[in-house]
């Protein structure tokens, strides 16, 4: 089997790069878009991000056979529940949620009798909303499938082959165990950079320093992140609590190990650790994994604009 008519509820920056992709990767399959914001949904239109854009989520949905649901995690349930009235028996649900233990639960529970197989691709920017989607943004990134034990197996084929025609390469994994891992690779990363740039901007705030004006290199990357949008992270920590907080206990206890090091002077263990963390980033470089996005020019997409 494979989509012919995709609802995208959410236009933003996953929604609308669905939008985009499809169009430009499955012109035969329809897209049809909403969101629950009337400003949104205008700008949506303007930008053709999807095919048609409705201000009705139960017809947005009506007689699609791919559902995909890119709003915060913390709206999945409503959007579900606004959408659950106009769906086929047939139909795929799906999300793009950052986390996915709690949001698989909640699809499911709101949507008894569906086939829902949510996902996470694992690509995206610090922009956010209406403007920042592009059709290539998922081209040479994973996206991870974590289909409930028991999902028909040509639904998840289906699904595979959808995200594999935007680009991406698709792996599938056990919910717990995705955000077990993004916590780690994503989600600490991201409050990290939060904490680091609230903490110079205080300090500046004390000392009268100019901090942040003479910041350039490390910390320009760590703004970039900090930028990232508000709702959508208060909700990935709302909804990956356990995780983040077990992987924030053991990253916690390696700073504590940088702490002791430096007060103790020991040069050895710096270099070690810096030796081996050099070592993992050329190996990523090497595979080709760093900025695949062929056509992620910083001058098109990469705008400090949030
Ligand atoms: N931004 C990233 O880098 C990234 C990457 C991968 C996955 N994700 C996930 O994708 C999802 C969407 O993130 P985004 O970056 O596209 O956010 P975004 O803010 O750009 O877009 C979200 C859109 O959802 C709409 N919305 C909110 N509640 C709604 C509802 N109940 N019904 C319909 N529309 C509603 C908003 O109006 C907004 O336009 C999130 O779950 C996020 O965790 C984000
Ligand atoms: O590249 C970025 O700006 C991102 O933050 C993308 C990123 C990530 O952490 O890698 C952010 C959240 C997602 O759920 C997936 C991708």
């Amino acid at each position: 089997m494979s989509f012919e008519r995709v609802a995208v509820i959410g236009l933003g920056l996953l929604g609308g790069s669905i939008g985009l992709a499809v169009q430009k990767h499955l012109p035969r399959v329809r897209t049809i878009g909403f969101d629950a914001d009337a400003g949104v949904r205008e700008r949506a239109r303007e930008r053709g991000l999807v095919h048609e854009v409705l201000d009705d989520p139960v017809e947005a949905v009506r007689q699609a056979d791919l559902v995909v649901l890119c709003v915060p995690v913390g709206a999945m349930r409503l959007a579900a529940a606004a959408v659950a009235p106009g769906l086929s028996a047939d139909v795929v649900v799906s999300d793009v949620g950052s986390a996915k233990q709690r949001v698989s639960r909640a699809l499911a529970e709101t949507l008894p009798g569906h086939t829902v197989i949510p996902a996470h691709p694992v690509a995206g920017t610090e922009r956010s909303g209406p403007d920042a989607g592009f059709a290539s943004l998922f081209a040479a990134r994973w996206c991870i499938l974590t289909p409930p034990d028991g999902a028909p197996e040509d639904k998840v084929a289906a699904l595979t082959a959808f995200w594999q025609a935007l680009g991406s390469t698709v792996e599938v994994m056990d919910a717990g165990h995705h955000d077990m891992v993004l916590a780690v690779t994503s989600h600490i990363p991201h409050l990290v950079a939060y904490t680091i740039v609230g903490t110079a901007s205080d300090l500046e705030e004390v000392t009268r320093s100019e901090v942040i004006k003479y910041s350039a290199g490390g910390f320009r990357d760590f703004t970039r992140i900090a930028a990232s949008d508000p709702t959508m992270w208060r909700d990935v920590f709302l909804h990956n609590k356990d995780a983040v907080l077990e992987m924030m206990d053991r990253f916690m206890g390696d700073l504590e190990a940088m702490r002791s090091a430096i007060r103790a002077e020991d040069g050895e263990a710096m270099f070690d650790l810096f030796t081996r963390t050099r070592a993992i980033r050329r190996g990523i470089v090497e595979q080709g994994q760093d900025d695949a996005r062929p056509d992620f020019g910083r001058a098109d997409h990469g705008k400090d604009t949030a």
